[in-house]
């Protein structure tokens, strides 16, 4: 069975036994990224809309105001103070769809990605995972539990949503070539919190890569970890707190400047009574993407970070977490499980 993508509290008894724990990204990596505004979505959207939507949607308004049609069955996670209380889900994304970037950090590399979805697939993606949450759990190496440093739920969203697929491409043409095309997405995972409820310190990649184990996978015995995250904002009704905190990332530039640029967005800690480092705010539709792990799958210990504990409202999130493999299982130091690979013609 495959090993399920949770995440991994930080154990200091696990951090920095690799002494290459802080790498350089290439800067030639990070030019590529920065280059990154992109045009995307390819699918026809008009075909599955009611006739009065506009083509494009960019506010909330857009969304009130033209929604008559079809109503949902998980209205809990779609009525008190949204502006709505029946609107029509998306079942792909929206074509023609830009973002933009801007770097936070180059060391470790963190981009702050704004409208990365647009609120009618940040709620229709709420939407398709409303019935499946339960508590969230963190991934061990045996297997999945529920720690006290997680109090939210979690649901896992299906692949085989076009939605979904169609999200997930859009994260893999933001990551260029830091996600071979052979390496593919683990299950998304919507996280939801109420009041008191938050993620301690934690990174999501693992110290030592997970094994898949899934008999019958021709990928069973491989091994992987997640080069990256996206964590997106999808909801934060009229939520105080469960800000997104890097306490080792330290921003290019000072708070003021931060301050000039994000306004009360992206503030140092100190802004939100935490002790140094970088918070988000939860924005619809933004984004923060970071890099865990170098293309030899060292970590990266400085991207440990914390969801904030809601005080007020609700916040719900989604992380994108590519895998990619780093040999397999069976493996002599990597160098067999890369010859292993070539004898099966995978591509690493
Ligand atoms: O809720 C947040 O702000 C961060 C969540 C997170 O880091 C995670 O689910 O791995
Ligand atoms: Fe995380």
């Amino acid at each position: 069975m495959d090993v399920k993508d949770e995440v991994r509290p930080r154990d200091p008894n696990t951090i920095n036994k690799n002494p290459r724990s802080h790498y350089r990204l290439p800067i030639s990596s990070v030019a590529l990224l920065v280059t990154v505004s992109a045009v995307l979505g390819t699918g026809v959207l008009n075909q599955f809309l009611p006739v009065q939507f506009p083509p494009i949607f960019n506010t909330w308004n857009d969304i009130s105001s033209t929604n008559t049609n079809s109503s949902t069955s998980h209205d809990n996670l779609l009525n008190d103070t949204t502006p709505f209380t029946t609107f029509t889900p998306l079942t792909t994304c929206t074509p023609n769809h830009t973002y933009t970037t801007t770097i936070i950090s180059t060391s470790p590399l963190v981009i702050y990605i704004t409208s990365f979805l647009t609120p009618l697939e940040s709620t229709s993606l709420i939407h398709l995972g409303a019935s499946l949450f339960t508590p969230s759990h963190i991934s061990t190496p045996s297997g999945n539990i529920p720690v006290h440093g997680r109090t939210s739920t979690s649901a896992g969203l299906p692949l085989t949503s076009p939605l979904v697929t169609c999200l997930l491409s859009r994260a893999r043409t933001f990551m260029g070539p830091l996600l071979p095309p052979s390496s593919p997405f683990s299950t998304p995972q919507l996280v939801r919190y109420h009041p008191t409820q938050k993620f301690d310190l934690h990174t999501d990649h693992w110290p030592t890569h997970q094994v898949l184990r899934a008999p019958g996978d021709p990928n069973s015995g491989r091994l992987y970890n997640r080069p990256a995250s996206f964590f997106v904002f999808l909801r934060a009704d009229a939520l105080e707190g469960g800000e997104t905190w890097f306490p080792d990332v330290r921003p290019l530039t000072n708070a003021s400047a931060l301050r000039e640029v994000y306004g009360d967005t992206v503030v140092p800690g100190e802004d939100v009574g935490v002790e140094g480092g970088v918070a988000f705010k939860p924005v619809v539709g933004n984004a923060v993407f970071w890099v865990n792990v170098d293309g030899e799958g060292v970590g990266d210990e400085r991207v440990r970070h914390a969801g904030l504990p809601v005080r007020r409202g609700e916040k719900i999130g989604l992380n994108i977490w590519p895998r990619r493999w780093f040999g397999w299982e069976d493996g002599e130091d990597g160098e067999g499980g890369r010859g292993k690979e070539r004898k099966r013609g995978v591509l690493v």
